[in-house]
Order: C-alpha cells, then structure tokens, then sequence
C-alpha cells in the first residue's frame, strides 16, 4: 500500500444518520481496495457510526480524529471520524430524520465543503440525505447539488449520473414537472452542455466528446403539434454549442436515443427533466452509479440511491454504489491538476 502521504484524503459525509448512510459507509470502509488508494475521513456523528459498525457486523474500530490531517495517522484499518454531530437515541430513530437530524446532514456537507475549498480535503464523496428533513430543519436547498453550488459560489453547476454504459446530466434537477417547460432556456440548455462537455472531457479523456442532446416532447415535438420548445429554445442551445466546438447533436427522441447511447454511440446525454435521464441511468446502473456535480471548484461524488428507509437498520444496504462514488472522487482527484 503507498504511504499515507501520498493517498488523497477524502472526506465522506454521512448524509442522514437515520438512512443508510452509516451502514454503506461502514461496509465500504471494510473493502481493503479503498485504503489502497486512498486516506478516507467520515463526517458525521459517533453514534449513528458505532450503530451501523454493529449492525453491519464489521470488525472495524472507530477513532475519533481532532483534526482533518490527523486522519492520516490512523491505522490497523480503523475509521476516522470527524465529529460534527452527537445525536441522541431517539435523534437516531430509523427512517424518522428530525429538526436534529436535518440540521446535522447541512452541517456535514457544508463541512465537508468549507475543507475541499482550503483544499485540506482532496475530494468529498456523500451518503444519501433526506431534503424534506434538511428543509424542515431550515435549510432549504432541493438537494446537496444546489447547496454545493451555494457554498462553491458558482451559477454554472450540472448534476450528472456516471455508470460504464452511461452518462447522463440534467438541464433542470430538482424541480416540479409543472415547472420543467418554463425553465427550459436556450441559455440553461447551452450552460448544461458547456459543463457536461468539460466535464465528460475529464472523466473520459476525449478531446470532443459526442453529446447527445434530448428533445423535451415526444418526437421531437412532431412538427409542433406536440410542443415548440424543440425548435424555439433546445435547437438553437444545440447550434449556439456546436459553433464553439462542441460535439452536441439533437434535438434527440429521449425515447430511443438511450437504447443508441447505452451501445456506445455517444459519450454524454443531456436530458432535459430529472427523471427522463434518471430512469434509464438507474435501469442500468442502480448498482454502480456515481452521482458527480459538474461545474464546482472542488470534486464531488456522491451514491446514487437514496435513505432507503425500508432497509435502515438491516446491514443489507449494497455499498457498491458508495464504493464506486469513491472509486470516481479519487480518480479525479489524483488525475485533476494541482492534484496531491
Ligand atoms: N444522494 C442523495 O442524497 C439522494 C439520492 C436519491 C434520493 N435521495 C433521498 O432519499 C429519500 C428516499 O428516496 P427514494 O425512496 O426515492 O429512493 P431510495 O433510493 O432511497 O429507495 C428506492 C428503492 O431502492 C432501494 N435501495 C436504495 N438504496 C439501496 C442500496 N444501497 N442497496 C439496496 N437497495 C437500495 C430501497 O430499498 C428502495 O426500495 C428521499 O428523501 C430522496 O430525496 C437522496
Ligand atoms: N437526483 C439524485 C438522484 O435521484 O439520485 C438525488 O436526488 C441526489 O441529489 P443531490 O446529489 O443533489 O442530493
């Protein structure tokens, strides 16, 4: 195993402590490949994490650390923890998140973030939060993505999805289906395929990435009798892009283009609603896939399942998608520049 030094540190916030979140955390720990290649640091709460070590049936000891650096000097496989809450019993109640709960799921993100932006942590990685318990606590953002983009300062963010068929972002992420047409503008689609393109650059390697770009309307909006915002809004996004070079095409059918996509036609989708990219991404990587915001100054991955509310408590969690989230924040983190 290379030394300490010269693994990247990687912060992994334990998102709400009454999901999941301990349980996958504690399972992937466990998996000797993620110490190979790098320093692991949780955020979060010793409780929620002793629970979920005894509910996962893992040997691992826990060691509380002072300081981010001071993870570096655990050893025998020991977690490092950082504390940032300490919740009580019934703070903890499986799949009842409260105004605690809520408050301590920000407190580690935004943690986790304050440290990536000293650059004290080489990438954050987070487990799944409930955002109507993060809302109810006060702290309203739809999800880690647009509080990320917040505490980042940036305008120009994009949730994108990431499985070895796949890679699929969003021109709107969290939003009310009643909204989606409304939000859709020329300028929100260029943006998205301006930071999918450079961001598809980085996790592929290729110069000019292919982007498939999806109509909104079924069949492209049929000449418009199914809608316009094909020809008024995504079309000339999809021009405006390619006149910089970029290698977008569409407007695309979303209902046949992923079976295209998926065979290797095209490197990144640009999907115009959370659920048209997610069904597809999900299908075929619920397992493995990586949740990654685009566009911010510090690296970000995330599982790409959510509490799982209905499994909390069981270990039986798979922490697979959590190991690939790693798996990705290190690579980016050891192949960006300015790297460790
Ligand atoms: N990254 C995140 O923070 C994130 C992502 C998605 C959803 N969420 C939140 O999670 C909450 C619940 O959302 P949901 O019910 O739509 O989705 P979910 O992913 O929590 O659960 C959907 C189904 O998938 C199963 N599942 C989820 N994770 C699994 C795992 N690791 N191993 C095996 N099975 C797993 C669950 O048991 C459930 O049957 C919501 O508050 C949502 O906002 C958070
Ligand atoms: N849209 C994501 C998904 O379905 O997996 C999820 O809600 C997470 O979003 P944040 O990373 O913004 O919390």
């Amino acid at each position: 195993m290379p030394d300490s030094t010269a693994r990247p540190l990687i912060g992994i916030t334990m998102g709400d402590p009454c999901g999941v979140g301990p349980e996958i955390i504690v399972t992937a720990l466990a998996d000797p490949q993620v110490r190979a290649h790098c320093v692991p640091l949780v955020i979060g709460d010793p409780a929620a994490l002793e629970r979920a070590v005894r509910v996962c049936g893992s040997a691992l000891p826990i060691r509380v650390v002072e300081s981010v650096e001071e993870a570096r000097r655990v050893e025998n496989g020991a977690i490092p923890l950082l504390t940032l809450s300490r919740l009580t019993e019934d703070e903890l109640r499986y799949g009842h998140p409260g105004l605690a709960a809520g408050t301590a799921v920000y407190d580690y993100i935004r943690c986790a973030t304050e440290l990536c932006l000293q650059g004290r942590l080489a990438a954050m990685v987070t487990a799944p939060i409930s955002k109507e318990a993060m809302n109810r606590a006060g702290h309203h953002y739809p999800g880690h993505t647009e509080l990320l983009a917040e505490l980042c300062g940036t305008d120009s963010y994009v949730m994108m999805l990431a499985g070895d068929q796949l890679r699929v972002s969003l021109v709107t992420i969290h939003e009310a289906l009643r909204h989606v047409p409304s939000l859709i503008s020329r300028e929100r689609v260029l943006t998205t395929i301006r930071v999918t393109h450079e961001g598809v650059r980085l996790l592929t390697g290729k110069e000019r990435p292919r982007l498939a770009v999806l109509a909104l309307n079924p069949h492209c909006g049929e000449g418009g009798m199914f809608g316009d915002e094909e020809a008024s809004v995504i079309a000339p996004a999809i021009r405006a892009a390619r006149d910089e070079g970029i290698d977008a095409r569409g407007p695309l059918s979303a209902d046949t283009l992923f079976h295209f996509a998926r065979q290797g036609e095209y490197d990144g989708v640009v999907a115009m609603y959370h659920d048209q990219g997610l069904i597809p991404l999900k299908l075929l990587h619920f397992d493995d896939g990586v949740n990654i915001t685009l566009g911010l100054p510090i690296i970000r991955t995330s599982v790409d399942h959510g509490t799982a509310y209905d499994l909390a408590g069981t270990g039986r969690a798979s922490s697979r998608s959590m190991l690939a989230a790693i798996a990705m924040a290190v690579d980016m983190a050891t192949s960006s520049p300015g790297s460790e």
